[in-house]
């Protein structure tokens, strides 16, 4: 993959201030992710994933370094880097169209008429294969279906990069394994970068071009990273009798539980 470096991250370290004293959450982050890219955080509980996919959101400000995003510096929340949360975030009082609908027009509201805002809508639903829940509301749909609202409504939006923080977490496996085949096929579509943080080795496997490992906190920094070279598009049922799929999931498990078992809070 010879595309060029997208967001850049460069000497990066985040201290919290707290009422009980400084918490150096983050040491030495140096990381590039390239256009189109697919990278997922993984690490142990509390070593920083959610912070560093926090600075890259713009939610956070590093103490130091600097985060770029396309050649600029991240210097807030712009719909340019969308996040999905684990827990949906959808507003319960509008319907799943609605809910991308705000979000369409917060983006392209002062450029589009309203029937291209609604097209975009419509368009996001279908991605996700929901346009026969568009009526509804969050109460009204499954899990899984809020969660692929969520992604539809990110991806609405355009951004220039998808930010994911263990966005199937509370799903069930089965429920998980089909939005993970839905994301692959999504994220070869749009062509999308992606940052995602995960607990789940083989999810990380499944669908990363780079697993970015982070060691214990605190003051965690990024301690290996696996480059994983498997075809696409990947077929989940196939991979499990690849043996490369073997050596990459071992490559992780390894990192996690031999060189960064005891973890400072509780395991991962
Ligand atoms: N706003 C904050 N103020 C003080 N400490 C914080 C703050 N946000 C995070 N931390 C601390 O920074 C460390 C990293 O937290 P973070 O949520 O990024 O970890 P994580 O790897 O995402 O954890 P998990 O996998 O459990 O979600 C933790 O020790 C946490 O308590």
């Amino acid at each position: 993959m010879d595309e060029p470096k997208f967001i850049d991250i460069e000497g990066v370290e985040m201290v919290f201030h707290t009422r009980k004293g400084v918490f150096h959450a983050l040491r030495e982050i140096d990381l590039t992710v390239r256009k189109g890219e697919f990278i997922t955080l993984i690490g142990h509980s509390g070593c920083g994933k959610s912070t560093l996919l926090n600075l890259i959101a713009g939610l956070l400000k590093p103490t130091d370094g600097v985060l770029l995003c396309a050649n600029r510096e991240i210097a807030g929340p712009s719909p340019e880097r969308s996040v999905v949360f684990q827990n949906h975030s959808l507003l319960p009082w509008l319907t799943c169209y609605e809910n991308i609908y705000l979000g369409v027009e917060r983006v392209f509201g002062k450029t589009e008429t309203r029937s291209q805002l609604r097209e975009r809508t419509l368009q996001a639903l279908a991605l996700v294969g929901l346009t026969a829940a568009e009526g509804k509301r969050p109460h009204e749909i499954s899990g899984g279906m809020k969660q692929r609202v969520g992604i539809a409504r990110a991806l609405a939006m355009e951004p220039k990069v998808l930010l994911m923080d263990e966005p199937f977490g509370a799903l069930d496996a089965l429920t998980r394994a089909h939005l993970q085949d839905e994301l692959l096929k999504i994220v070869a579509a749009t062509k999308s970068t992606v940052v995602m943080v995960t607990h789940d080795v083989d999810e990380a496997v499944l669908l990363s071009d780079r697993i970015v490992m982070m060691t214990n906190g605190p003051a965690a920094t990024i301690g290996e990273i696996v480059d994983v070279r498997l075809d696409r598009p990947r077929d989940r049922v196939a991979l499990a009798q690849d043996a490369r799929y073997g050596e990459y999931r071992t490559a992780v498990l390894e990192f996690l539980y031999r060189k960064q078992a005891h973890p400072a809070k509780e395991a991962a």
